[in-house]
Order: structure tokens, then C-alpha cells, then sequence
């Protein structure tokens, strides 16, 4: 991994001890993620400069933010900020509210028409904020973050006070973004579908400290660490669309080690696409089954178990050497006796449900 985020925060606040440090890649998007009170913004706050804590070192894309001798004053640090809530400006349009801070003269890496494009806001340029939707409010504040022309983009809980009808609507845009901009993302959430749809890199908190950081879909799997043996346990995994069969409505998607076929309105051969499918969703059988009307059967080797109350929770690798794609099964610790299950024994991946995210709107 090429490191380009590189913190370090330490230092305390009232009562609370921060001693948070990470690495993340300078592509695509880092969640935070933890429960409420563990430190996420405030290590967004230290990023973006608007928190000083002493001993504390952050470099971002070679450029040194604050070391021992250096501390960047928050107005020369090159962020994009997206909050909660979407402040916009309630006397601006939509137009002069996206080019507020938007650099007049220089280069930009970021043009005003390409924003309009990604984010579909083009016909809401001359309209006052109170005369949007929450969901366009919060478009039109990740479009005005970006013309700024940030070298990182910060958000905190940017869906968390939407209702999930304009959650689920902005993000394909979130998606679309992180796809279409090379611009690294701190994401910070408490929601782990967010994390499974969006993070490529997983920074995971707990009480002001860093538990583990790694690309998401090795945390996600990995026995040591605590999501695997949760009750959401769940893969993500990047899938490519083979093929799509209008009639029946079904798209086939390569993965390594294996392919799935997953139910979706539309799918582009070529298309990158990424697939969620939860621990508890699929089984294991040591034999095919025969004829069933589950779309998923899949060989894979079992790689690693993690024992958890009366259930076991095997670790799946696609394919039967052991190298493909991680998956999760959570089974009952009866039925894994029953089978004489065991690390290296590969066995037929019975999958029951296939989130698949939603194409980038067109
Ligand atoms: N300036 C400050 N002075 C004193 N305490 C502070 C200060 N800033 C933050 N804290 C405390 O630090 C802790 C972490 O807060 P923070 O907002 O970073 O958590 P969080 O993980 O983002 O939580 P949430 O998900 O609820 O937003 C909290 O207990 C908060 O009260």
C-alpha cells in the first residue's frame, strides 16, 4: 500500500484520551467507523486543523499538516468538509453557493460542469436551499466541498439525517464519486451498511483508540478482529458484470475465485459492481445439492473458524485452493459437528442473499 494519509493524534479533551493512529491509502474511501462517542470527529476536527493536540503528527500526499515544529492553520489545509447537515447558505442560490470558495484563478482539477454532471444539480442552479429536497440540499453541499478543490475530501455522517428513502437515493452519488475522482475520502459513520457499501479501507475505533485498520473487505473476515464474529458479519466484495439476461432479470458477476448470479432491474458487461452478502444468509452442504432454486452454490475451502456462543463462524475462501474471494458462513456449532467440518475442508457455499449496490446513475 502506497501510504499517503499518515496520522497520528494523541492528547486529551476534558475528560476524554485521544490515541488514535492510522495509515490510509491516498485513493478511494477510509471509514471511520465505531460507536458513539469513540473519537471519529474529533480525529476529523485534528485532520482538517480545527483541533490542536500537542503531540500529534498528520501528513497527507507528502505535504507535513502538523508535526512537532509544523502545525497548518486550518485555512491552508486543502479539505473538503461535509457535515450532517448540508449549511447551505439560506440567502445564496444553489449557483453562488457552489462557487463560494470555489479558488477564481489557478488551475483546477475540479471544473464546476463536471460537479453539475456527477451530481445531477444543474437544474437546481437558480433556486433558493429552502426550495430543495434534504437529498439535493446534501448533493449540492458534497458539490460546493468539491469545487474548493480539496486534496482530501472529510465527511461526518453525511447520510445520518436523511430518512433511508434520500439515504438510499444519494449513494449511487457517493458511489459514482468514489469511482469517477481520485480524491481520498475520511468517511466517518456508526453505519455499517455505509461502510459495507462505500469504504475500500476500514479504520475501526474504540474509546479514543484505533482497534484495527486495513482494507475493508480483510477486516471484514479476519478472525482477530471483531466484525467477523458480529451479528452483522459480512463480506464486501468488487464484482464485474459478465453478462446480463434481460428476460429473467439476472445479472452474472465474476468474483475471484468464483461467479454469482444476482437479480438486479439493469447491468452493463464490463461494469464494476460490488456485492454484500451477510454471514447469516449463507449455509454449507459437503456434498452439491441437487436441484434447488438457490442461485448461489459455490466451492470454497473453509480457511478459518471463529467459534462464537453455540454458532461457528467459518471463514470461506471461493474456489477450492484457497486464494479467492473471502466470504463468511455462521452456522450452528450441531450442524458443524454433524458435518465433520474443519479448516481445509471444502465445501459447497450455499448463498441465500446477494446486496448487490446499484449501478452509478447515468
Ligand atoms: N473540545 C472538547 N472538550 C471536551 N471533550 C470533548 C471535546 N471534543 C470532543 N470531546 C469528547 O470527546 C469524545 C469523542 O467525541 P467525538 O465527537 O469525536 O465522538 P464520535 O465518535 O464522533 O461520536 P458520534 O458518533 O456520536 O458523533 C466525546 O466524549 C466528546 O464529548
Amino acid at each position: 500500500m502506497t501510504s499517503t494519509i499518515s496520522v497520528a493524534f494523541r492528547g486529551r479533551l476534558g475528560r476524554f484520551d485521544l490515541d488514535a493512529a492510522f495509515d490510509a491509502p491516498s485513493r478511494g474511501v477510509t471509514a471511520l467507523f465505531g460507536p458513539s462517542g469513540c473519537g471519529k470527529t474529533t480525529v476529523l476536527r485534528c485532520v482538517a486543523g480545527l483541533q490542536f493536540l500537542p503531540e500529534s503528527r498528520c501528513l497527507v500526499n507528502g505535504g507535513t499538516w502538523q508535526d512537532d515544529s509544523v502545525f497548518l492553520r486550518p485555512h491552508l489545509r486543502p479539505v473538503g468538509y461535509v457535515f450532517q447537515e448540508a449549511s447551505l447558505f439560506p440567502h445564496m442560490t444553489v449557483r453562488k453557493n457552489l462557487l463560494y470558495g470555489a479558488p477564481k484563478d489557478g488551475p483546477k482539477e475540479i471544473a464546476f460542469d463536471e460537479v453539475i454532471e456527477l451530481f445531477k444539480i444543474g437544474h437546481l442552479l437558480d433556486r433558493a436551499p429552502r426550495n430543495l429536497s434534504g437529498g439535493e440540499r446534501q448533493r449540492v453541499a458534497l458539490g460546493r466541498a468539491l469545487l474548493t478543490q480539496p486534496k482530501l475530501l472529510l465527511m461526518d455522517e453525511p447520510l445520518s439525517a436523511l430518512d433511508r428513502q434520500t439515504k438510499e437515493e444519494i449513494l449511487p452519488f457517493l458511489e459514482r464519486l468514489h469511482e469517477s475522482l481520485s480524491i481520498p475520502v475520511l468517511y466517518v459513520t456508526h453505519d455499517m451498511s455505509e461502510v459495507e457499501r462505500l469504504a475500500d479501507h476500514l479504520v475501526l475505533m474504540k474509546a479514543g483508540r484505533v482497534v484495527a485498520s486495513g482494507p475493508l473487505g480483510e477486516l471484514q473476515s479476519d478472525p482477530d478482529f471483531p466484525l467477523a464474529a458480529s451479528r452483522e458479519a459480512a463480506v464486501s466484495i468488487e464484482a464485474i458484470v459478465d453478462s446480463y439476461d434481460a428476460s429473467y432479470g439476472l445479472a452474472a458477476l465474476s468474483v475471484a475465485g468464483g461467479c454469482f448470479v444476482v437479480p438486479t432491474a439493469s447491468a452493463k458487461p464490463g461494469e464494476r459492481r460490488r456485492l454484500t452478502i451477510s454471514a447469516g444468509d449463507v449455509s454449507l452442504a459437503r456434498h452439491a445439492p441437487g436441484e434447488s432454486t438457490i442461485l448461489n452454490v459455490l466451492p470454497a475451502r473453509i480457511v478459518s473458524v471463529i467459534p462464537h456462543e453455540h454458532q461457528m463462524v467459518a471463514v470461506l475462501a471461493l474456489g477450492t485452493d484457497g486464494t479467492g474471494a473471502r466470504l463468511l458462513a455462521r452456522v450452528t456449532r450441531r450442524s458443524w459437528e454433524h458435518l465433520g467440518l474443519a479448516e481445509g475442508v471444502v465445501v459447497h457455499a450455499q448463498v441465500k442473499g446477494v446486496a448487490l449496490a446499484a449501478p452509478a446513475p447515468d
